[in-house]
């Protein structure tokens, strides 16, 4: 297509508000028609200060607003199959966010019903991969400025957890980037998963293990620790370093504006994701908008969502046994290779 994509945004929360103004403020080549929100209220808030964009409670519905020829689906994870499905049925592309859906059975239902259609719908927002230092460090890795690969240390620090939170979610919603960016970083995929946790923080909620240590092992011999520690109380942080055979490769570490003053120095920790990674979401949503008016799906899709998944079980299972759990994962469909 030519033309100003028009899309319609499924789920006015934080994600589906930042978008949304993402799209009005920030993008090139794409306008809001529709925003549909379970709570009208929320998507009118969105819609209505937006020149012809549309409110709606119904998904559907907004699917099928005038001027509609794209979805960007940002409601809760266990609403991402039935959004994809009728996406799916008016062959509108996608980016949804992470993750693809909650678990491996219904991720293998939308991955089976992506091949029916013979091609690529869904560019999945694992935002990390358009986060100008990860790009860097794949690119590092790529042409193996330091030898091999042999294991990434993953640090990734919330302030403070949802209300209610338990231990899986832990990983479907936090150590799912980890999972995500480890198998595109190495270009492997992941093998095995065990959890270690010490005596819980006593910042956590009653019942939350926090923080823990993952550890996955991947079919290409690497092995790969995440510290998760989802209520840190002091910022949000997210690092990876790459120790290689001659070298290792460092990001995450910028501190903003570094001050001297009143007889200390240092920097900044951003609050939250929005924040941190403020840029990826930007270059993700372009870089969606730019490849749907050219006609092509690019960036991490349906496999990687549905690997995510299988991995994310196997790492609750991991919670709760104790164990070493390997992860049992098929062979990668065609349209994905
Ligand atoms: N990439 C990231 O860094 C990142 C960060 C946060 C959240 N997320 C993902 O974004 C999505 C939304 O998260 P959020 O933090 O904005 O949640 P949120 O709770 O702030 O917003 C979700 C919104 O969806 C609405 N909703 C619920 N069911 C719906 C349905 N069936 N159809 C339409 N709307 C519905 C709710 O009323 C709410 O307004 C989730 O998939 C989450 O995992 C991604
Ligand atoms: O849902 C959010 C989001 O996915 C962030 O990117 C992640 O860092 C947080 O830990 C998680 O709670």
């Amino acid at each position: 297509m030519h033309g100003t994509l028009g899309v319609a945004v499924i789920g006015a929360g934080r994600m589906g508000a930042d978008h949304v103004r993402r799209i009005d403020e920030v993008i090139s080549g794409a306008r809001v028609a529709a925003v549909a929100d379970v709570d009208g209220a929320r998507a009118e808030a969105l819609a209505d200060p937006i020149d012809g964009a549309v409110a709606c409670t119904d998904p559907v519905a907004a699917m099928d607003a005038p001027g509609v020829d794209s979805v960007l689906v940002a409601s809760p994870g266990a609403a991402h199959e039935a959004a994809l499905a009728a996406a799916f049925d008016r062959g509108l592309p996608v980016l949804c966010e992470k993750p693809l859906t909650p678990d491996p059975d219904s991720a293998l239902r939308v991955l089976a019903a992506e091949q029916r259609l013979g091609r690529r719908l869904v560019q999945l927002g694992f935002m990390r991969r358009y986060d100008a230092d990860y790009r860097t460090l794949k690119a590092q890795l790529a042409r193996g400025a330091y030898g091999r690969p042999l294991m990434l240390h993953h640090t990734h620090r919330n302030v403070s957890s949802a209300p209610g939170c338990t231990d899986a979610q832990t990983v479907h919603n936090s150590a799912v980037h980890e999972i995500d960016v480890t198998r595109w970083l190495l270009d492997t995929e992941i093998t095995a998963v065990r959890v270690l946790r010490p005596a819980p923080s006593g910042g956590a909620p009653e019942g939350l293990h926090d923080p823990q240590l993952i550890v996955f092992e991947t079919a290409d011999g690497h092995l790969v620790d995440t510290e998760l520690f989802v209520n840190c109380g002091f910022g949000y942080q997210v690092s990876c370093e790459a120790v290689c055979e001659r070298g290792t490769a460092r990001i995450g570490d910028d501190r903003g504006v570094f001050v001297n003053a009143a007889g200390r120095w240092g920097g900044t920790i951003p609050p939250d994701f929005v924040a941190r990674f403020a840029g990826a979401y930007d270059r993700q949503v372009q870089q969606w908008v730019d490849a749907t008016r050219r006609g092509t799906v690019e960036g991490p899709g349906c496999w990687d969502g549905y690997a995510a998944a299988v991995v994310c079980r196997a790492g609750v299972q991991a919670q709760r046994t104790g164990e070493r759990v390997p992860v049992d994962l098929p062979e990668r469909p065609a349209l994905y290779r």
